[in-house]
């Protein structure tokens, strides 16, 4: 008897472990580990993964049903992956299952389609599959499950005479086309032609023409033309057995063009330091962090991939991972030209099956390095060499939903498991990186100089106050209008930067001062001009801009706030000879679109590019002589202690975009306060300086890296009985926890009314402290059995961003 524990799709308390079940004999040489199944629970059937298999149990055996199918016989997760999700589930205090899937591609939870295909000659196989094989290279799985044949398919698995594919079953999911296969029957077809009445003439004339193409594959639209018939008569010769519609299956690439391949630059002396010593980890197989500090233009992408060469080399297999804001085509091409084929590249710019596409290029081994987003962390290579985290200070790299993980810590438990390096590289590292380099727990490499010895763009601060003072309401200071007509007269290219972080373009009544708010957020509404609407960013509501005033009737509606847009009409007036390319969520919307500005910026096709966050990161473009950064200040003043540190960053890396090549850049700063520290420090472009004053105010605010922090949040649709159990929970955290955390709140949320909710939260801040995780697993457990079912809603985050 045989039994397998399951962890079953069902996110709720007393179901997070391991179910046990019977293995059918059918099916017991070739489940596995990592296996999806399909088992009864309560009155239906859901979705599992097997995490265990053993021979006895404690559950009494009536009690024990047995599994209703087994969804696959080659795991989807590997024996890494079910290690990797234990450890996950306690370090973010969630829900194992949601480990589980949050590791796989969404093709592989929603429904899908298994078919088994020929990668030999038919003749190697065994007897009772070959018959399968006679007509097609793809056979549907089911017929095999059908006709109790797994034993033996699984045998030619292993020998890799076959190979197994998923194909998604929703629509869209699959690109197929539609052909038409003429018969191969010419005997057939002379039949078929000898039944028909003479009066089908049509009929006739196509099955003629058929007989010249004898088995062919035609697409549809092809013999319309060439046969002057209708898709009727195509239709009718069809039923009568003398062709048929097949679906061919299409590859999709989301390389829209091939890249030429390039080659490896000699490496300055920095870079080969750093390189060495990124080699020397992987050899000695020491799983060793490095943070690699290189100022913006210092060549890390070059260290990047000299590291990856000399990982495959090694036989190994490399992630790399990007912010998703920074992931162009640009930058993957970087990869794709050096390695080819063996990149796959993962990103929420593709389609679910492109998605899929890529994971199973990874998971069948057939590339040796992904480059991606967060999730990519997650990559099924079995031999990892090398993982890479560029840009390591990106606030994206966590995620904000359950299972709330970093990937920098998830890199750093990988390359515990393979013995392996990681390199986290950034011109601006985190606090908490760098003082950890301090610390010696990171090993600092250090690029100071650019990669052709270029300098760092001249920085120049202006203070829009005095701007004002002088009579200039326009958001364009004198000094860079007038470079910007500089630029434009020597022909080279300018970057305007709009820092939109937390910022917004808000409607308001100018008669009554009402200011347009979401229906279920307490959070002004923002203005997207492209469908004339107002959009809550936090839960989507949507509605159209009023013409009048719902307070007051009054007709006089305004809008505030610089978009992209206003500053593109204001340039329009200013320079109207300039040509403006503007990049945002509203120009980017297409696929293919973010691509093709920066392509066409590229190519000179534009002088000014102008756009917010996703302008800041990344490119390289020789011509760029002058940043101007029209709006300094709206990142500062966030509710996040975070805020100077992403102001500081966000300067530097924008500032980095000038003068990359041979011409000297410029970068000019546009600011309300300009004598904050850190904007007055990325005047200097040094990180140090900045790095040491920051540090200074979070030890005395008690914040990380000094303290880790906590942030527990109690919502309720009731305001009175949100802030009841928000009590209980920090009253449950002052008797649990010990006084080695400071417990702050319970206090209303940033944004007090969230989705309909009202929202209260506690902080805890600590810097050793055991019972932590023991006791919010205890708080979750009493949340997850009793204070659910009141309409609580609680969330746990150990590592917030915003507080
Ligand atoms: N050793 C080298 N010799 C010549 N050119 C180099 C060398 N290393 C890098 N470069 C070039 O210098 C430019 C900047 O390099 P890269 O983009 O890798 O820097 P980076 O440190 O990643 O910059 P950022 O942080 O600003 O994105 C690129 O055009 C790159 O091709
Ligand atoms: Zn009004
Ligand atoms: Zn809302």
């Amino acid at each position: 008897m045989m039994i397998a524990e399951v962890i079953v799709d069902v996110s709720a308390y007393p179901v997070d472990r391991p179910f046990d079940y019977f293995i059918p004999e059918q099916v017991e040489e070739l489940i596995e580990c990592g296996c999806r199944v399909k088992v009864p629970f309560g009155n239906r059937n859901v979705l599992g993964f097997v995490v265990g298999i053993k021979n006895e149990t404690d559950v009494p055996l009536d009690k024990i049903k047995p599994i209703a199918s087994l969804l696959d016989i080659e795991p989807v997760l590997t024996s890494e992956m079910l290690q990797l999700a234990k450890w996950l589930k306690q370090e973010t205090i969630c829900y194992e299952i949601d480990c589980l899937q949050v590791m796989l591609p969404s093709a592989l939870r929603a429904k899908y389609e298994k078919m088994v295909v020929l990668q030999t000659n038919v003749e190697n196989l065994d007897e009772p599959l070959k018959h399968y094989f006679q007509k097609s290279t793809k056979v549907n799985y089911k017929e095999f499950e059908k006709n109790n044949l797994l034993i033996p398919l699984k045998k030619a698995l292993n020998k890799k005479l076959l190979s197994l594919e998923n194909v998604v079953k929703q629509k869209g999911q699959v690109k197929e086309i539609r052909k038409v296969k003429v018969s191969d029957n010419l005997q057939l077809l002379q039949e078929v032609y000898d039944k028909l009445s003479n009066r089908a003439k049509k009929q006739k004339q196509l099955l003629l023409w058929m007989k010249q193409h004898v088995g062919e594959i035609l697409e549809p639209d092809f013999i319309y033309k060439e046969t002057n018939c209708s898709p009727q008569v195509l239709q009718a010769i069809i039923e009568q057995g003398a062709a048929e519609f097949i679906l061919e299956e299409v590859y999709r690439n989301p390389f829209k063009k091939d890249v030429k391949k390039t080659d490896f630059l000699t490496l300055t002396e920095e870079q080969k330091q750093a390189l060495h010593k990124i080699v020397e980890a992987m050899d000695n197989r020491s799983p060793e962090t490095f943070l690699l500090h290189g100022v913006t233009g210092s060549g890390k992408t070059e260290v990047y991939l000299q590291a990856i060469q000399h990982c495959i080399q090694q036989g190994k297999d490399a992630i790399v991972l990007v912010p998703e804001i920074s992931l162009t085509p640009q930058m993957t091409n970087r990869f794709r030209s050096r390695f080819g084929e063996l990149v796959a590249v993962m990103h929420s710019g593709l389609s679910i099956g492109e998605k899929y596409d890529e994971w199973r290029k990874v998971h069948q081994q057939k590339v040796k390095v992904v480059v991606g987003a967060r999730s990519a962390v997650f990559a099924p290579f079995e031999n990892v060499g090398l993982i890479i985290l560029d840009e390591e200070h990106e606030s994206s790299y966590k995620q904000e939903d359950t299972p709330r993980y970093h990937a920098r810590d998830v890199a750093i438990w990988r390359s515990k498991y393979h013995h392996c390096p990681v390199i986290l590289g950034s011109a601006t590292p985190s606090l908490e990186s760098y003082a950890r380099a301090r610390k010696n727990v990171y090993k600092l490499l250090t690029l100071k100089g650019r990669a052709l010895n270029q300098p760092l763009p001249t920085v120049e601060i202006v203070d829009m106050r005095e701007e004002l003072k002088k009579g200039n309401r326009s958001m364009f200071s004198e000094k860079l209008t007038e470079s910007i007509r500089n630029r434009l007269k020597k022909k080279e290219q300018i970057v305007l930067f709009l820092n939109r972080r937390g910022y917004s373009s808000f409607v308001l009544c100018r008669d009554c001062g009402t200011v347009m708010q979401c229906e279920n957020c307490d959070i002004s509404l923002t203005y997207h001009r492209y469908n004339e609407k107002l959009k809550c960013h936090y839960c989507g509501y949507e509605q159209f801009v009023p013409t009048i005033c719902p307070e007051c009737s009054s007709d006089h509606i305004r809008y505030f706030g610089t978009g992209t847009q206003k500053v593109e009409e204001e340039l329009m007036k200013l320079f109207p000879e300039a040509r403006v390319l503007r990049m945002d969520v509203d120009t980017t919307k297409q696929k293919g679109a973010h691509e093709e500005i920066l392509e066409n910026f590229g190519a000179g096709k534009a002088d000014i590019l102008l756009g917010t966050q996703m302008i800041a990161k990344g490119l390289d473009f020789p011509n760029i002589t002058l940043v101007g950064v029209l709006s300094a200040d709206t990142s500062l003043h966030l509710p996040d202690f975070r805020a100077a540190e992403r102001t500081f960053q966000l300067l530097t890396q924008v500032s980095g975009r000038a003068g990359r090549a041979e011409k000297h850049g410029e970068v000019i700063i546009q600011s309300y306060t300009p004598e904050h520290y850190a904007i007055e420090l990325a005047k200097t472009q040094q990180y140090e300086p900045f790095y040491e004053r920051e540090m200074m105010v979070r030890h005395g605010a008690a914040y990380p890296p000094y303290y880790f922090i906590a942030l527990i949040q109690v919502a309720h649709e009731d305001v009175l009985l949100a802030a009841e159990y928000a009590n209980k929970c920090a009253e449950f955290l002052r008797t649990h926890l010990s006084f080695n955390a400071s417990i702050i709140g319970p206090t209303t949320a940033g944004i007090v009314r969230l989705q309909n909710r009202y929202r209260y939260q506690c902080l805890i801040k600590y810097k050793i402290e055991p019972n932590l995780i023991p006791t919010f697993l205890q708080l979750m457990k009493i949340y997850r059995t009793d204070w659910i079912k009141k309409g609580v809603v609680l969330t746990i985050d150990l590592d917030p961003s915003m507080i």
